[in-house]
């Protein structure tokens, strides 16, 4: 399943209709304009102009630290938020804490749960997954850094393994240019999302575009074809 990383809607709707994704994310927390009410005519739009695809909003801020009033926007955003008919909504799993009351009432079909773990000491990370696993999340997507934790396979496995046992679908990416390896295996891995961008001009650090991610899918088919050819004449 291939996730369209997306910002502003009226600039780049044209282009969407011949790119391949099956849900659109949404980053309404870059917008200039936050205001839910100018949210609802977009997804409104997008739902009309693609009933089939699923869209998914993301509001969250860089900081980990935030003000009251920054507090107050958040939750003024995802009250709103709970409104609405979204296959998705992603949260960022240090916000959780703060907005438990809201979570209580979340239809959790709708959750997406994230981490961005960069540093944290092993016994922590596996505090925050627990944290996370108690939600019971429709899908979990964890994104770590390149050269610390994407090398900590054992505490990945386990990770991943109990996301599986609880039959929660659970994303890996390893962030930045040199983790493009799990973006670009992620068809093989079979991953349940993978990020892509639009176009070349607003990817983030790491993704590639909608099309080129289309391409890879299609030469691992070939190779995985060719390979098992190769092993039938090896017989
Ligand atoms: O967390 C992620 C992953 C991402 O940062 C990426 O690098 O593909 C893109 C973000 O929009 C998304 O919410």
């Amino acid at each position: 399943m291939r996730i369209l990383h997306f910002k502003e809607w009226h600039r780049f709707k044209a282009s969407l209709g011949s790119l391949p994704f099956d849900v659109l994310e949404w980053r309404i927390d870059i917008l200039k304009e936050n205001q839910p009410t100018a949210f609802e005519a977009v997804i409104r739009d997008f739902q009309t102009t693609f009933p089939k695809k699923e869209l998914m909003v993301t509001y969250r801020t860089e900081k980990r630290e935030v003000n009251e009033e920054e507090k107050e926007k958040r939750e003024e955003v995802y009250t709103y938020l709970l409104t609405q008919p979204l296959d998705y909504i992603d949260v960022e799993c240090s916000f959780i804490a703060e907005h438990l009351p809201l979570w209580g009432e979340w239809p959790k079909e709708h959750l997406l749960v994230s981490t961005h773990l960069y540093g944290e000491e092993a016994k922590q990370r596996v505090a925050i997954g627990s944290e996370l696993l108690e939600l019971e999340p429709k899908q979990i997507k964890m994104a770590v850094d390149p050269l610390g934790l994407s090398q900590d396979t054992d505490w990945l496995l386990l990770e991943q393994e109990r996301w599986t046992q609880a039959e929660i679908p659970f994303s890996l990416m390893v962030m930045q240019d040199c983790g493009k390896w799990s973006r670009a295996l992620a068809p093989e891995l079979e991953e349940q999302f993978v990020y892509a961008s639009v176009g070349s001009c607003c990817r983030e650090e790491g993704q590639f575009t909608a099309n080129e991610m289309k391409q890879i899918e299609e030469e691992l088919w070939q190779r995985r074809k060719k390979s098992k050819k190769q092993t039938q004449c090896d017989n």
